[in-house]
Protein backbone atom coordinates (compact mmCIF):
# COMPACT_ATOMS: atom_id res chain seq x y z
CA UNK A 1 0.00 0.00 0.00
CA UNK A 2 0.92 3.51 -0.73
CA UNK A 3 1.60 6.32 1.74
CA UNK A 4 1.53 9.35 -0.71
CA UNK A 5 0.55 9.11 -3.72
CA UNK A 6 0.88 12.30 -6.20
CA UNK A 7 0.03 12.55 -9.89
CA UNK A 8 0.51 15.80 -12.30
CA UNK A 9 0.85 18.29 -9.31
CA UNK A 10 1.41 21.94 -10.15
CA UNK A 11 1.48 25.29 -8.19
CA UNK A 12 2.06 28.57 -9.39
CA UNK A 13 2.71 31.52 -7.30
CA UNK A 14 1.59 34.73 -9.16
CA UNK A 15 1.56 33.04 -12.32
CA UNK A 16 5.01 31.60 -12.08
CA UNK A 17 5.10 27.77 -11.68
CA UNK A 18 6.90 26.61 -9.08
CA UNK A 19 5.57 22.80 -9.27
CA UNK A 20 5.23 21.64 -13.22
CA UNK A 21 3.53 18.79 -12.90
CA UNK A 22 5.41 16.03 -10.79
CA UNK A 23 3.92 12.15 -10.19
CA UNK A 24 5.23 10.45 -6.60
CA UNK A 25 4.56 6.84 -4.89
CA UNK A 26 5.92 6.84 -1.55
CA UNK A 27 5.18 3.23 -0.18
CA UNK A 28 4.40 2.75 3.43
CA UNK A 29 7.01 2.26 5.68
CA UNK A 30 9.69 3.66 3.15
CA UNK A 31 12.52 6.42 3.77
CA UNK A 32 11.83 8.60 1.33
CA UNK A 33 14.08 11.74 0.44
CA UNK A 34 13.39 14.35 -1.98
CA UNK A 35 16.67 16.46 -3.00
CA UNK A 36 17.32 18.79 -5.09
CA UNK A 37 18.74 22.83 -5.76
CA UNK A 38 17.24 25.90 -3.44
CA UNK A 39 14.25 26.73 -5.27
CA UNK A 40 13.18 23.35 -7.09
CA UNK A 41 10.18 23.08 -5.18
CA UNK A 42 10.57 20.29 -2.05
CA UNK A 43 9.15 22.79 0.00
CA UNK A 44 6.17 23.92 -2.06
CA UNK A 45 5.45 19.61 -2.83
CA UNK A 46 6.05 18.80 1.15
CA UNK A 47 3.53 21.24 2.21
CA UNK A 48 1.35 20.78 0.13
CA UNK A 49 1.24 16.75 1.20
CA UNK A 50 0.94 18.15 4.57
CA UNK A 51 -2.38 20.01 3.99
CA UNK A 52 0.03 23.27 4.70
CA UNK A 53 -0.50 24.80 1.10
CA UNK A 54 -3.28 25.01 -1.64
CA UNK A 55 -2.02 23.15 -4.84
CA UNK A 56 -3.00 24.60 -8.74
CA UNK A 57 -3.74 21.56 -10.30
CA UNK A 58 -3.20 17.00 -10.00
CA UNK A 59 -4.29 14.53 -7.39
CA UNK A 60 -2.68 13.98 -4.35
CA UNK A 61 -3.22 11.28 -2.17
CA UNK A 62 -2.04 11.03 1.41
CA UNK A 63 -2.60 8.24 3.83
CA UNK A 64 -6.01 7.85 1.78
CA UNK A 65 -7.04 11.07 2.11
CA UNK A 66 -6.64 14.75 0.20
CA UNK A 67 -4.87 17.08 2.25
CA UNK A 68 -6.81 20.09 1.30
CA UNK A 69 -9.94 18.58 2.74
CA UNK A 70 -8.64 16.01 5.57
CA UNK A 71 -9.77 16.64 8.71
CA UNK A 72 -8.22 16.23 12.63
CA UNK A 73 -8.63 12.90 12.32
CA UNK A 74 -6.03 12.47 9.59
CA UNK A 75 -3.59 15.27 10.76
CA UNK A 76 -2.78 12.84 14.06
CA UNK A 77 -1.70 10.46 12.07
CA UNK A 78 0.89 12.47 10.24
CA UNK A 79 3.78 14.59 12.22
CA UNK A 80 5.72 17.40 10.54
CA UNK A 81 9.00 19.33 11.14
CA UNK A 82 8.23 22.53 9.47
CA UNK A 83 11.61 24.15 7.75
CA UNK A 84 11.07 27.65 9.91
CA UNK A 85 9.21 26.33 12.70
CA UNK A 86 8.16 29.21 14.94
CA UNK A 87 8.79 27.91 18.62
CA UNK A 88 6.99 29.12 21.15
CA UNK A 89 10.51 30.61 22.78
CA UNK A 90 9.16 31.67 26.64
CA UNK A 91 8.18 27.72 27.30
CA UNK A 92 10.69 25.17 28.15
CA UNK A 93 11.60 22.31 26.28
CA UNK A 94 9.90 20.12 28.43
CA UNK A 95 6.78 22.38 28.56
CA UNK A 96 6.56 22.59 24.72
CA UNK A 97 7.08 18.66 23.77
CA UNK A 98 3.93 18.55 26.32
CA UNK A 99 1.98 21.27 24.88
CA UNK A 100 2.06 19.19 22.01
CA UNK A 101 1.49 15.65 23.30
CA UNK A 102 -1.68 17.45 24.22
CA UNK A 103 -2.53 17.46 20.83
CA UNK A 104 -2.49 13.72 20.06
CA UNK A 105 -5.13 11.11 21.15
CA UNK A 106 -1.63 8.35 21.79
CA UNK A 107 0.83 10.55 22.39
CA UNK A 108 4.59 9.11 23.11
CA UNK A 109 5.66 10.08 26.90
CA UNK A 110 7.07 13.63 26.93
CA UNK A 111 10.47 12.24 28.46
CA UNK A 112 10.55 9.79 25.75
CA UNK A 113 10.80 11.65 22.88
CA UNK A 114 13.62 14.58 24.75
CA UNK A 115 15.47 11.29 25.06
CA UNK A 116 15.47 10.40 21.89
CA UNK A 117 16.20 13.80 20.46
CA UNK A 118 19.23 14.14 22.65
CA UNK A 119 17.93 17.16 24.87
CA UNK A 120 17.34 15.65 28.40
CA UNK A 121 19.67 17.52 30.18
CA UNK A 122 17.68 20.71 28.44
CA UNK A 123 14.31 19.60 29.29
CA UNK A 124 14.08 22.70 31.74
CA UNK A 125 15.85 25.33 29.81
CA UNK A 126 13.44 27.54 27.58
CA UNK A 127 13.50 27.51 24.17
CA UNK A 128 15.09 31.07 23.37
CA UNK A 129 18.07 30.02 25.15
CA UNK A 130 18.99 26.95 23.23
CA UNK A 131 21.21 27.15 20.24
CA UNK A 132 20.17 27.04 16.60
CA UNK A 133 21.11 22.89 16.61
CA UNK A 134 19.06 22.57 19.98
CA UNK A 135 16.62 24.14 18.59
CA UNK A 136 15.83 22.36 15.43
CA UNK A 137 16.10 18.71 18.17
CA UNK A 138 12.66 20.73 19.66
CA UNK A 139 11.44 20.83 15.94
CA UNK A 140 11.76 17.35 16.31
CA UNK A 141 10.40 15.84 18.95
CA UNK A 142 7.32 18.04 18.01
CA UNK A 143 7.12 16.36 14.68
CA UNK A 144 7.37 12.75 16.27
CA UNK A 145 5.85 13.06 19.75
CA UNK A 146 2.16 11.77 18.32
CA UNK A 147 3.45 8.91 16.86
CA UNK A 148 2.69 9.36 13.42
CA UNK A 149 2.06 7.27 10.95
CA UNK A 150 3.71 9.67 8.29
CA UNK A 151 6.71 12.01 9.06
CA UNK A 152 7.43 15.08 7.04
CA UNK A 153 10.85 16.38 8.03
CA UNK A 154 12.22 19.62 5.97
CA UNK A 155 15.85 19.79 5.94
CA UNK A 156 15.53 18.33 9.65
CA UNK A 157 19.51 18.47 10.41
CA UNK A 158 20.63 22.03 9.19
CA UNK A 159 22.59 23.37 11.73
CA UNK A 160 23.19 20.40 13.43
CA UNK A 161 26.94 19.32 14.48
CA UNK A 162 28.09 15.69 13.13
CA UNK A 163 27.35 14.24 16.36
CA UNK A 164 24.16 15.47 16.23
CA UNK A 165 23.08 14.27 12.42
CA UNK A 166 24.26 10.71 13.44
CA UNK A 167 22.66 10.86 16.63
CA UNK A 168 19.40 12.07 14.31
CA UNK A 169 19.94 9.34 12.24
CA UNK A 170 20.06 6.74 14.28
CA UNK A 171 16.08 8.22 15.30
CA UNK A 172 15.27 8.21 11.64
CA UNK A 173 16.24 4.00 11.76
CA UNK A 174 14.88 3.93 15.16
CA UNK A 175 11.51 5.31 13.86
CA UNK A 176 11.33 3.66 10.56
CA UNK A 177 12.29 0.20 12.19
CA UNK A 178 8.79 0.30 13.99
CA UNK A 179 7.15 1.29 10.78
CA UNK A 180 6.88 4.74 10.25
CA UNK A 181 6.87 6.16 6.82
CA UNK A 182 9.12 9.52 6.27
CA UNK A 183 9.38 11.89 3.55
CA UNK A 184 12.31 13.87 4.39
CA UNK A 185 14.15 16.91 2.29
CA UNK A 186 17.45 17.64 2.29
CA UNK A 187 20.51 19.35 0.97
CA UNK A 188 23.10 16.56 2.77
CA UNK A 189 23.49 13.60 -0.02
CA UNK A 190 25.33 11.72 2.89
CA UNK A 191 22.26 12.19 4.57
CA UNK A 192 20.24 10.65 1.73
CA UNK A 193 22.84 7.83 1.03
CA UNK A 194 22.37 6.84 5.01
CA UNK A 195 18.79 6.93 4.81
CA UNK A 196 16.60 6.39 2.06
CA UNK A 197 15.32 3.82 0.43
CA UNK A 198 14.70 5.91 -2.28
CA UNK A 199 14.65 9.41 -3.13
CA UNK A 200 13.81 11.71 -6.28
CA UNK A 201 15.71 14.65 -7.46
CA UNK A 202 13.55 17.73 -8.30
CA UNK A 203 15.18 20.97 -10.42
CA UNK A 204 12.94 23.97 -11.65
CA UNK A 205 9.98 22.12 -10.58
CA UNK A 206 9.90 18.57 -12.16
CA UNK A 207 11.51 15.38 -11.11
CA UNK A 208 14.66 14.70 -13.07
CA UNK A 209 15.20 11.42 -11.62
CA UNK A 210 14.04 8.74 -9.42
CA UNK A 211 15.83 5.61 -8.00
CA UNK A 212 17.78 4.46 -4.81
CA UNK A 213 20.94 5.70 -3.78
CA UNK A 214 22.63 2.85 -5.44
CA UNK A 215 21.34 3.35 -8.73
CA UNK A 216 20.09 6.82 -8.98
CA UNK A 217 20.81 8.07 -12.66
CA UNK A 218 22.74 4.85 -13.78
CA UNK A 219 25.25 5.37 -11.05
CA UNK A 220 25.42 1.26 -10.64
CA UNK A 221 26.66 1.68 -14.55
CA UNK A 222 28.40 4.22 -14.53
CA UNK A 223 31.55 2.38 -13.94
CA UNK A 224 34.83 3.24 -12.57
CA UNK A 225 38.23 4.97 -12.48
CA UNK A 226 40.99 3.37 -11.64
CA UNK A 227 44.67 4.82 -10.74
CA UNK A 228 48.00 3.53 -9.81
CA UNK A 229 51.47 4.46 -10.15
CA UNK A 230 54.03 2.58 -12.90
CA UNK A 231 57.74 4.06 -12.97
CA UNK A 232 57.01 6.83 -11.13
CA UNK A 233 54.11 7.71 -12.90
CA UNK A 234 50.24 8.26 -12.12
CA UNK A 235 47.96 5.71 -14.30
CA UNK A 236 44.26 6.68 -14.82
CA UNK A 237 42.36 4.46 -16.71
CA UNK A 238 38.35 4.99 -16.77
CA UNK A 239 36.45 0.94 -17.49
CA UNK A 240 32.95 0.31 -17.40
CA UNK A 241 34.15 -3.09 -14.93
CA UNK A 242 37.53 -2.87 -13.21
CA UNK A 243 37.85 -6.23 -13.11
CA UNK A 244 40.17 -7.58 -16.53
CA UNK A 245 42.75 -4.27 -15.83
CA UNK A 246 42.93 -5.12 -12.54
CA UNK A 247 43.66 -8.92 -13.20
CA UNK A 248 45.98 -7.42 -15.80
CA UNK A 249 47.91 -5.24 -13.70
CA UNK A 250 48.66 -8.78 -10.94
CA UNK A 251 49.52 -10.41 -14.25
CA UNK A 252 52.18 -7.70 -15.23
CA UNK A 253 53.50 -7.73 -11.18
CA UNK A 254 52.85 -3.91 -11.13
CA UNK A 255 52.68 -2.46 -7.73
CA UNK A 256 49.36 -1.58 -6.67
CA UNK A 257 50.32 -0.19 -3.16
CA UNK A 258 48.80 2.86 -4.88
CA UNK A 259 45.69 1.48 -6.73
CA UNK A 260 42.60 3.31 -6.17
CA UNK A 261 39.22 2.39 -7.58
CA UNK A 262 36.40 5.01 -7.43
CA UNK A 263 33.16 5.18 -9.26
CA UNK A 264 31.19 8.37 -8.79
CA UNK A 265 29.69 9.21 -5.78
CA UNK A 266 25.59 9.93 -4.75
CA UNK A 267 26.99 13.73 -4.75
CA UNK A 268 28.62 13.18 -8.24
CA UNK A 269 25.64 12.02 -10.32
CA UNK A 270 23.59 14.54 -8.22
CA UNK A 271 25.25 17.84 -9.50
CA UNK A 272 25.11 15.78 -12.63
CA UNK A 273 21.30 15.34 -12.97
CA UNK A 274 20.73 19.10 -11.80
CA UNK A 275 23.37 20.07 -14.83
CA UNK A 276 25.51 21.92 -11.70
CA UNK A 277 28.83 22.70 -13.72
CA UNK A 278 31.81 21.00 -11.90
N1 LIG B 1 4.85 31.73 -0.65
C1 LIG B 1 5.44 31.91 -1.83
N2 LIG B 1 5.10 32.91 -2.65
C2 LIG B 1 5.68 33.08 -3.85
N3 LIG B 1 6.64 32.27 -4.34
C3 LIG B 1 7.03 31.24 -3.58
C4 LIG B 1 6.45 30.99 -2.29
N4 LIG B 1 7.04 29.89 -1.77
C5 LIG B 1 7.94 29.47 -2.67
N5 LIG B 1 7.94 30.27 -3.77
C6 LIG B 1 8.79 30.11 -4.97
O1 LIG B 1 8.61 28.79 -5.44
C7 LIG B 1 9.86 28.22 -5.86
C8 LIG B 1 10.11 26.91 -5.09
O2 LIG B 1 10.33 27.22 -3.73
P1 LIG B 1 10.48 26.08 -2.62
O3 LIG B 1 10.57 26.78 -1.30
O4 LIG B 1 9.42 25.07 -2.80
O5 LIG B 1 11.89 25.46 -3.01
P2 LIG B 1 12.83 24.45 -2.23
O6 LIG B 1 13.20 23.37 -3.20
O7 LIG B 1 12.20 24.01 -0.97
O8 LIG B 1 14.10 25.35 -1.92
P3 LIG B 1 15.16 25.36 -0.68
O9 LIG B 1 16.11 24.24 -0.94
O10 LIG B 1 15.82 26.70 -0.83
O11 LIG B 1 14.38 25.22 0.60
C9 LIG B 1 10.91 29.29 -5.63
O12 LIG B 1 11.15 29.95 -6.85
C10 LIG B 1 10.26 30.23 -4.63
O13 LIG B 1 10.70 31.54 -4.81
Amino acid sequence: MNAIEVKGLRKTYRGDEAVRGIDLVVRRGEVFALLGPNGAGKTTTVEILEGHRRRSGGEVRVLDADPATAGRAWRARIGVVLQDADDAAELTVAEMVRHVAGFYPDPRPVAEVIDLVGLTEKRGSRIRSLSGGQRRRVDVALGIVGRPELLFLDEPTTGFDPAARRQFWELIRALAGEGTTILLTTHYLEEAEALADRLAVLSGGLVVAEGTPATLGGRATAGAVVRWRADGVTRTEHVADPTELIRKLVAEDADLTTLTVTRPTLEDTYLDLIGAKR
